[in-house]
């Protein structure tokens, strides 16, 4: 793609993006400290990209209770500022938020339109960066994922990995469910969108991309476990009996019909890309 900018490079997405677009320019924190977003926006301006994505955040979602401010620079101020350049230079921006936005009552799935109320910092913010990435005055996109994991960064699969090694049994929350999403099915679905954005202004918006099915953390743990071949019992434990600073919505089933009718995008299988990436991460199967 011509003229894309990604802004993220170290994180999980940022590397899926950049492998799926190599010819993208990939900032990160030494070229684009977004705790200076405004410095990054007249960057942006005299680099003149065709396209932006951001895959930068603030993730670390029980720290995020402690620091607010620098969780709203990065996650609200910094995508505010960055839409707003991308709206003055007429180009399309995309930006990814988050199933925390969400209370996580009930059990159905959440389409976009669901009324939001997040339970901790992080997902305020990026509910607030939502906000302001749809006021910016231009074209943009806002993809609401979950539960991100690739061969990269910090995620629960290099997690449980760990802890799966070390350990013959652990204790996984099993009353929180939502859609394990690989970084690259993201950034393939984010490009997609962008080319179509590109080739139609008017297309845009809010929308949901998870992986299926659904699970719980704790199934989820399970077949990490069974598929990388460690011997490690998962027992079921209720989110009550594993005290963060941060609470987590119960149910993150995101309805992800709205892309799939707009851009074409189909929800990603997670259990066959948790293969790839267990792959990628040495484990023979
Ligand atoms: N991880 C998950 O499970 C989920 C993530 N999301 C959203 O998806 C998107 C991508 O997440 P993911 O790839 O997992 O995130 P990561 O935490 O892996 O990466 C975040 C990136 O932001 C960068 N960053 C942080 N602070 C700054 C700063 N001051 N200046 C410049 N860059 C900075 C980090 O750089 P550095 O490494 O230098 O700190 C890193 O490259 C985010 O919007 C996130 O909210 C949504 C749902 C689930
Ligand atoms: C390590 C561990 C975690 N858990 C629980 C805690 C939590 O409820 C769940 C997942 O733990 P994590 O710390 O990986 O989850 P968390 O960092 O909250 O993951 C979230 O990150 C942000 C950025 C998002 O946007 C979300 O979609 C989601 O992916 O597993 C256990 O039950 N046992 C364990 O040994
Ligand atoms: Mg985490």
């Amino acid at each position: 793609m011509t003229g894309l900018l990604v802004l993220g490079r170290s994180g999980q997405l940022g590397q899926a993006l950049a492998r799926l677009a190599p010819e993208a320019t990939v900032w990160g924190r030494a070229e684009a400290d977004l705790s200076e977003p405004q410095a990054v926006a007249a960057r942006i301006q005299a680099l003149r990209p065709q396209v932006i994505i951001n895959a930068s955040a603030y993730t670390a979602v029980d720290r995020a209770e402690s620091e607010p401010e620098a969780a709203a620079m990065l996650n609200a101020t910094a995508p505010g500022l960055l839409a707003g350049a991308a709206a003055d230079l007429g180009i399309p921006f995309l930006h990814v938020s988050t199933d925390y936005v969400f209370d996580g009552t009930g059990d159905n799935a959440r389409d976009e339109d669901a009324p939001t109320g997040p339970l901790g910092v992080y997902g305020q913010t990026k509910l607030e960066g939502e906000g302001r990435v749809a006021a910016c005055g231009g074209q943009w996109a806002v993809m609401r994922t979950s539960w991100v994991f690739s061969p990269d960064g910090a995620n629960f699969v290099k997690t449980m990995l760990r802890l799966g090694a070390e350990r013959d049994r652990i204790n996984v929350v099993a009353d929180q469910v939502g859609g394990p999403t690989a970084a690259h099915r993201i950034a393939a679905a984010l490009l997609e969108m962008a080319r179509q954005m590109q080739a139609d202004r008017g297309k845009g918006g809010l929308y949901h991309f998870s992986g299926a099915p659904d699970v719980s953390w704790a199934d989820f743990a399970r077949r990490i476990f069974a598929r990388a071949g460690l011997d490690c019992a998962v027992q079921d434990i209720p989110g009550s009996d594993y005290p963060t600073p941060a609470r987590r919505p119960a149910n993150s089933r995101l309805d992800c019909s709205r892309i799939a009718r707009d851009f074409g995008i189909a929800r990603p299988d997670w259990q066959a890309d948790l293969d790839q990436v267990l792959t990628q991460l040495g484990y023979a199967r």
